[in-house]
C-alpha cells in the first residue's frame, strides 16, 4: 500500500496511537456498567474474553420471543436515497408530520424527472404548501441539493396533479381514517437549516448539542463554512453516505470535548496541575472519544470486502482507491469544520478507523412506515366502508405502487448491540416489533436463554452452507467455530 497522503497521520502519530489504543478491560467494564445502569438494562452484562473480545451475556433467564434490550444509537444517519421516501426525525428516526404529508411529499418529490430533484420554484407565493400550518416554510419540502437544481426539471406525467399533492402536503386534503395514524408534528432545526427536522424539541436540542451544531448549514453558520459543509455532503451523497456518519462521529467528539471542558460539567475531569496543557488536552480528548474508542474497529480500506468483480491481483489498487476516496472526503470535511485543537481527529488514520467501525458493526437502522400501516388498515376495512374509502385512497396507492411500504433506512452505531458476537446458531436476533417505531435497535430472544449464557446474533444468513458462511465471516476477520460450524466443518 502507498504511503499515507495525509500529513496529519505522521504529525500527530502519538496522539492517534493513543486514540486507537484498545481500552483496558477495566475501562471497558466500567464504561459498559455505567451505560447499562443508565439505560436500565440490568438483565444483561458485558464480559470480555481473550478469544472473542467483548460479548453480551445474560444476567437472568429469557424466554423465547422475549425482549432482551433496546439500544439507543450513538450516531445515526438516514441513507440519502431514502430521504425522498421517508420524512423522519433526524434524531430518533420516527416518522413525522402526517400520513398525508408522507404520501404527498414522496409522490411530489419523485414526480420530477429525477427522483432526487425538485423544482423549488413551484413552491413560491401563495401556493397550498406554503400556507400549511405544519410546515415552517416551503423549503421543508426540498433538500439543499434539490434546491440547487431548481427549475431544471419538469413534472412528469402522472395520474395525480401537483396541485393535489400540494393540498395533501399542506394538510388541506385529508385522507379518510388517517386520524388513526397520528404522527408527531414537525419541529425545525434550531439552526434554521432545511436538512434536518425533528419530532420534538428535546430531540432537536439533543441532536443540536450532541452532533448537528457543527454540521448545520442554517442561517447561524457563516457562509464559507456553510458552502464547505454542503460540498462535503454532496460528495458523500454522490459516493458513499457513510462519510456523513463519520463526520457525525467527529462532530460528536468535538462537542463532547467542549462540554467536558466546561468547569462544573457533570463528569468533567478536573485539570491536574502537574501535567502540561497539551497532555491535559489529550486526556480530555481521550475522554470525549471514549464512546467511540469502545467500538470494535479496523481501517476501512483494510477491512472492506473485496467486491466480486475485483480480481485478487487488483486488490492493492482497489484498497488504495478506497483510501483515496476517504481522503477526498476528509479534505472536504476539513475545509468545513477543521479545528487545530482537535487536529488528530482529522487524520486519515482516524477517519479510516471510524468508517471501518461502521463496516464491522453493521446493523442497519430500520423503522417501519405508517403509510404501509394505513393502506393495510384500509384494505382490512369491512364492506362497504372499504370500497367507499378506496375511491379516495386508490389513486395514491396506485401511484405509490410497491413503494407504499418503504421503511426508513440508514446506518447507525449502537453501543450495546455492537458488543454482540456472532453465532451461526444464535439465540437472539435484531427484530422490530409492531410497537418499535423509532431507530433504536431491538434485540429479541429466539429461544430460551439461561442466566450466564452469551447472547449472540447472526451477522449473516445462517441458513447458507458452511463454506459460504465462512467466506462471508472472513470479511469480519474471523473463522466461526460455533457448535453448528464445528459440526459441519469438513474433516481433513
Ligand atoms: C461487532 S464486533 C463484536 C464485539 C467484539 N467482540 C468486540 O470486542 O468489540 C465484531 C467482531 O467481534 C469478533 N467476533 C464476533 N463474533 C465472533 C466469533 N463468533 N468468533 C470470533 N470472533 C468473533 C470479530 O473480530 C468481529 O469482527
Amino acid at each position: 500500500m502507498d504511503a499515507s497522503p495525509c500529513p496529519l497521520d505522521s504529525e500527530f502519530h502519538d496522539q492517534i496511537t493513543a486514540l486507537l489504543a484498545s481500552p483496558s478491560p477495566q475501562e471497558v467494564q466500567e464504561y459498559y456498567n455505567e451505560l447499562i445502569q443508565k439505560e436500565k438494562w440490568h438483565s444483561i452484562k458485558i464480559e470480555i474474553n481473550k478469544e472473542h473480545g467483548k460479548g453480551v451475556f445474560s444476567n437472568r433467564n429469557f424466554q423465547e420471543e422475549e425482549l432482551i434490550f433496546k439500544d439507543q444509537m450513538l450516531v445515526a444517519s438516514q441513507h440519502s436515497y431514502n430521504k425522498v421516501d421517508c420524512f423522519v426525525c433526524s434524531s430518533c428516526f420516527r416518522f413525522i408530520g402526517s400520513v398525508e404529508l408522507q404520501i404527498g411529499r414522496k409522490l411530489y418529490l419523485s414526480g420530477f424527472s429525477s427522483k432526487d430533484e425538485c423544482d423549488h420554484g413551484s413552491f413560491s407565493g401563495d401556493n397550498a404548501a406554503s400556507s400549511s400550518s405544519d410546515f415552517q416554510n416551503e423549503d421543508d419540502l426540498c433538500t439543499q441539493e434539490n434546491k440547487n437544481n431548481a427549475g431544471k426539471n419538469s413534472w412528469r406525467k402522472s395520474s395525480l396533479s401537483k396541485e393535489v399533492l400540494e393540498l395533501l402536503m399542506s394538510g388541506n386534503l385529508s385522507l379518510p381514517h388517517s386520524k388513526l395514524f397520528v404522527l408527531p408534528s414537525i419541529v425545525p432545526c434550531p439552526g434554521g437549516c432545511e436538512e434536518e427536522h425533528y419530532c420534538s424539541k428535546p430531540c432537536a436540542e439533543y441532536d443540536w448539542e450532541s452532533v448537528h451544531s457543527l454540521l448545520c448549514t442554517g442561517k447561524g453558520s457563516d457562509s464559507l463554512r456553510q458552502a464547505a459543509v454542503v460540498r462535503f455532503i454532496e460528495h458523500a451523497n454522490g459516493t458513499n453516505d457513510i462519510f456523513i456518519l463519520a463526520a457525525k462521529v467527529i462532530s460528536f467528539t468535538i462537542l463532547r470535548y467542549r462540554r467536558l471542558k466546561q468547569p462544573g460539567f457533570e463528569g468533567s475531569k478536573k485539570p491536574i496541575l502537574h501535567i502540561s496543557k497539551n497532555e491535559y488536552n489529550l486526556s480530555l480528548l481521550l475522554e470525549a472519544w471514549k464512546p467511540v474508542a469502545m467500538g470494535f474497529k479496523r481501517r476501512w480500506w483494510d477491512c472492506i470486502a473485496l467486491p466480486a468483480d475485483v480480481d485478487s491481483c487488483e486488490e492493492t489498487s482497489f484498497r488504495n482507491s478506497i483510501r483515496d476516496l476517504a481522503f477526498s472526503s476528509l479534505q472536504l470535511l476539513k475545509e468545513a469544520i477543521f479545528d487545530i485543537e482537535f487536529a488528530p481527529l482529522f487524520s486519515l488514520e482516524i477517519y479510516g478507523h471510524i468508517i471501518g467501525m461502521f463496516e464491522l458493526n453493521n446493523l442497519g437502522l430500520v423503522v417501519a412506515s405508517p403509510v404501509e400501516d394505513y393502506f393495510i388498515y384500509v384494505d382490512d376495512l369491512p364492506s362497504p366502508n372499504k370500497e367507499e374509502t378506496e375511491k379516495l385512497t386508490r389513486p395514491f396507492l396506485d401511484e405509490l405502487y410497491d413503494d407504499y411500504s418503504v421503511c426508513c433506512e440508514g446506518t447507525a452505531f449502537f453501543p450495546l448491540q455492537s458488543c454482540m458476537n456472532h453465532s451461526c446458531c444464535p439465540n437472539a436476533k435484531a427484530f422490530k416489533r409492531e410497537e418499535d417505531r423509532d431507530g433504536r435497535a431491538v434485540i429479541i430472544a429466539t429461544r430460551p436463554i439461561s442466566v450466564g449464557e452469551e447472547i449472540t446474533i447472526s451477522y449473516i444468513d445462517e441458513e447458507l452452507p458452511y463454506e459460504e458462511r465462512q467466506n462471508l465471516l472472513a470479511d469480519y476477520g474471523f473463522k466461526c467455530s460455533c457448535p453448528k460450524c464445528r459440526k459441519e466443518q469438513p474433516s481433513v
